[in-house]
């Protein structure tokens, strides 16, 4: 140890500290979630009435559970709330399906628009353009087309929006659903993301992922309405880090939002998580080194030979003590989330686990390594920063963009 460079032995030192404090972030995450999360909402309504909701529903193709997700929103247990579905195109087959349960729900106040309105490069926000300036309320909610409501899940929304706070999120996570590609998401979202999600909450560091959230009108409107976030992809993050900067506060709500997409395949998954990741890099450049370095396969190697260098630890046992004890902090995480018993064996977390640890690292590097970006049909490039550009697009048949709705 004596005659090793103090360079190496500051960088042996450094990733040891930070060995250290990925610890502390497991142990944030798993506290805090038991704290946080599944809390009943008690408002009782004759207290304070409940303010009114609108809620933009930006929809694209169709799958298997859509019409199911969707009516979770027309029997939600809240008293006033309008439904606003956004539809880019007319021949959308999500078309009949929204008009089949506006018919079949004709008491809950829902208004469908085609078209949306070209504000920007995102084409979510294009699309909920439409919908977003005929919204009547000043509570907004902003829900993908895979979310599954519960009944109280926006009464638990509305609950967390107190006064200092502009925005409200849920943290991602599933429904149960079949098939290994199903667990591997739980997984995913139950583990590595609920990790970073519930510490950044707890630490304000901006980490909102947009698919559910909970935002006031006037404070939007003030920032130049959605369409000031169209020139991004990840409008998500921008929103967010624009409420702050305004003085306002967001955090996440007691429940998890519940995606429950019927097309469920691990390709189809791990090209979402290297869009997100794509996402990332351009707008939070740190994470290059960050999110490699704070993987469990990565980090457990690096830490130790850093503990072999400092304490000459035996670099064997201190890496298999390291991933066995992450993989149990991630059980832990991944219970507390789930709030019941999981769907699947234990087996087959073993393995969904594993392979989550194992591909995270590569798709990473896939990520960096091809920096255009496949949104649902159209391919955009990003600037350092964030600021979106579409590349052009080759021409497509009719048939080939049915199949692509679909
Ligand atoms: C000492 C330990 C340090 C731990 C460092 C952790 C490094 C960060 C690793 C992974 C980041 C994962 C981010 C998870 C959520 C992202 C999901 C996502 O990409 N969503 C996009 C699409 O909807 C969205 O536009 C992005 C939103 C947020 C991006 C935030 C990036 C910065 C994250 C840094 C968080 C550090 C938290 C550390 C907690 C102590
Ligand atoms: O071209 C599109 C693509 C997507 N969308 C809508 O946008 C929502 C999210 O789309 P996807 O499910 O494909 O994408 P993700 O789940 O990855 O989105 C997530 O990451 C990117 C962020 O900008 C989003 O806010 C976040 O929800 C859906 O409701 C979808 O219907 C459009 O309206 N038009």
């Amino acid at each position: 140890m004596k005659h090793l460079p103090n360079s190496l032995y500051g960088f042996a030192i450094s990733l040891f500290v930070f060995w250290c404090g990925t610890w502390c972030v497991h142990l944030l995450a798993i506290c805090y979630g038991k704290f946080k999360l599944h809390k009943k909402s008690s408002k009782c309504y004759n207290e304070s009435p409940l303010p009114a909701v609108s809620i933009l529903k930006p929809l694209m193709g169709i799958d298997p559970n859509l019409e199911h997700n969707l009516e979770s929103f027309f029997t939600m247990d809240y008293p006033v709330y309008e439904l606003l579905f956004c539809i880019e195109d007319s021949v959308d087959p999500a078309v009949s399906t929204v008009e089949s349960l506006m018919t079949k729900y004709p008491q809950v106040d829902a208004t469908l628009y085609m078209g949306g309105s070209k504000v920007g490069v995102n084409p979510k926000i294009n699309n909920m353009q439409p919908g977003y300036s005929a919204a009547k309320h000043e509570l907004i909610m902003i829900s993908d087309s895979g979310i599954k409501m519960k009944n109280d899940t926006l009464l638990d929304m509305v609950n967390n929006m107190t006064e200092k706070y502009a925005l409200v999120h849920q943290m991602p996570f599933t429904c149960d659903r079949e098939g290994f590609a199903a667990t591997f998401e739980k997984v995913f979202f139950g583990t590595v993301q609920s990790r970073i999600y519930l510490s950044a909450d707890l630490l304000g560091i901006n980490c909102h992922t947009g698919m559910s959230c909970l935002l006031r009108k006037s404070v939007i409107d003030e920032l130049g309405g959605l369409r000031a976030f169209g020139c991004y992809l990840a409008e998500d993050f921008f929103i967010a880090k624009a409420i702050r900067d305004k003085g306002w506060k967001m955090r996440i709500s007691n429940q998890p939002a519940m995606q429950n997409s019927g097309i469920c395949d691990i390709s189809s998954f791990q090209e979402r998580l290297i869009r997100w990741a794509k996402l990332r890099v351009a707008m939070v450049p740190t994470t290059i080194l960050l999110e490699p370095l704070s993987e469990c396969m990565v980090l457990g190697a690096l830490a130790s030979w850093s503990a072999a260098i400092l304490f000459n630890w035996d670099p064997l046992v201190f890496y298999l003590v390291h991933v066995l004890t992450w993989f149990l902090s991630d059980w832990i995480l991944l219970s507390i989330v789930q709030n019941g018993s999981l769907s699947f064996h234990k087996f087959e977390f073993v393995v969904g686990w594993l392979l989550r640890e194992i591909s995270g690292p590569y798709l990473f590097l896939h990520a960096l390594w091809n920096p255009a970006i496949r949104w649902r049909r159209r391919t955009y490039k990003l600037q350092w920063g964030g600021i979106a550009y579409e590349l052009p697009s080759v021409n497509i048949n009719l048939s080939t963009k049915r199949l692509l709705l679909s």
